[in-house]
């Protein structure tokens, strides 16, 4: 037994998006928020921790560079894993003395509105809440670390209840409905940049809650709904409803960061042609085919079923020329010899001419998958002397 654990976990995405906190030190939010994990197979955190009575400090590692400790939010989820251990005598007071060393790395660029932090404190509870034997709703912990971090604690499609409680007792994720419940659902990430973000989504939203008014009108009035509309549109496998719903919410989202004073502005030039093109495709199409989605950065990210998936592929081919070969990451073999062109009418008909080349830089390729997995396989990323691998 080497005493280290290493686990994988997915990155979600919002349908419903969570923007403005009611607390911000137990990180709960003002409103529901619903969203769907992404396969680990395509996008993962993967975390390795150990605790040892020979390591000075605790320590973490992220994406091969050391970090320091002191963050917060790292410190509330260590604490708060420890004290639950305590509690439940899960482990001796001995290993509760022993300082930790983490090692995380994201197999996608990290803090670039890809949901890294969903996917890494996600990563890091289920980790520690194994090494430390807890028995608790890892979702509550993962929240300490980042809000969104507590949909990725389960796979499929998932909703985050903002609670009532002071004491956030009640602000936790909750399964909508598994991996395998609607099958064909298929996402495709337009990454447009992947560098760090101006304004992180902490401090946009404490921003938008000081002084957006639409973001009042937003948790009052939409997002109840909405809510509750998406997670039938879900359970029933209502494609055109998840659809509409999703996107007006993404659009909402982003009216309320404009609303914010000084404005953030997460989407950009090519983000808004993104959404053009998508609901020209839509009309043509003369059925909702494909949704949209932002988060706090320019990236886009799309909802459709798998039998639409090589169309919509050619036609961002089509209207965002590429020069680069590898530009579709993570398509599948089955999928791979799609023609380039499935129809030639449809997309030289297409009513929008192609834009400059190379706006975007690549196109991920994924799925509807599961929550967080401890690997058995024993690929560490500390070695038993709990030392970094790299
Ligand atoms: N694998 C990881 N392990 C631990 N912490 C991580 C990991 N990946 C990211 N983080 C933390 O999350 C921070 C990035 O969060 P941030 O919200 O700025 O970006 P993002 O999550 O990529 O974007 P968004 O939440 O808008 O989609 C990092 O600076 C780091 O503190
Ligand atoms: C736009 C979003 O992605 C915002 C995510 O915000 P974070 O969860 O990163 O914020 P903190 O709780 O402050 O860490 C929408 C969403 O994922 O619901």
């Amino acid at each position: 037994m080497s005493g280290i654990i290493t686990v994988t976990a997915p990155v979600n995405i919002a349908v419903i998006k969570y923007w403005g906190k009611r607390d911000e030190d137990l990180i709960l939010p003002l409103n529901d928020s619903v969203s769907a994990t992404l396969d680990t197979n395509v996008m993962c955190a993967k975390t390795s921790v150990c605790a040892r009575p020979d390591i000075n400090e605790n320590e973490i590692w992220l994406n091969k560079l050391k970090e320091p400790f002191n963050n917060k939010r790292l410190q509330n989820c260590l604490g708060e894993i420890k004290g639950i251990a305590r509690a439940q005598k899960s482990v001796d007071e001995e290993f509760l003395s022993w300082n930790v060393r983490i090692y995380s790395e994201n197999n996608f660029p990290t803090a670039a509105g890809l949901a890294s932090s969903a996917a890494g404190y996600a990563c890091l509870v289920t980790a520690l809440a194994k090494l430390y034997k807890v028995k608790t709703d890892i979702s509550a912990l993962a929240r300490l670390g980042s809000g969104s971090a507590c949909r990725s604690v389960y796979g499929g499609f998932v909703r985050w209840h903002a609670g009532v409680k002071p004491d956030g007792s009640d602000s936790v994720a909750t399964q909508i409905v598994n991996s395998l419940h609607w099958p064909e659902m298929r996402v495709l990430v337009l990454v447009v940049a992947d560098t760090k973000k101006h304004t992180s989504s902490s401090k946009g939203m404490q921003c938008s809650v000081a002084t957006s008014e639409l973001l009042k009108y937003r948790v009052q009035n939409s997002v109840p709904k909405r809510v509750n509309d998406i997670c039938k549109a879900i359970k029933d496998k209502n494609f055109a409803t998840f659809a509409e719903i999703t996107m007006k919410d993404s659009n909402q989202f982003h009216a309320v960061c404009l609303d914010t004073y000084p404005p953030c502005v997460y989407m950009r030039d090519v983000s808004h042609k993104i959404v053009e093109v998508m609901h020209k495709y839509n009309e043509i199409c003369g059925q909702t085919k494909v949704a949209y989605t932002f988060d706090a950065g320019p990236n886009a990210c799309l909802y459709l079923l798998e039998k639409d998936v090589p169309e919509v592929i050619a036609l961002i081919k089509k209207v965002f020329p590429t020069t680069k070969q590898d530009f579709v990451k993570g398509l599948p073999e089955s999928l791979e010899g799609f023609p380039e062109i499935p129809d030639f009418d449809f997309l030289n008909l297409f009513p929008i001419q192609p834009f400059n080349k190379d706006l975007l830089k690549y196109l991920i390729y994924t799925k509807v998958g599961d929550g967080p997995q401890e690997i058995a396989d024993g690929s560490h990323l500390l070695n038993v002397n709990g030392n970094p691998i790299n």
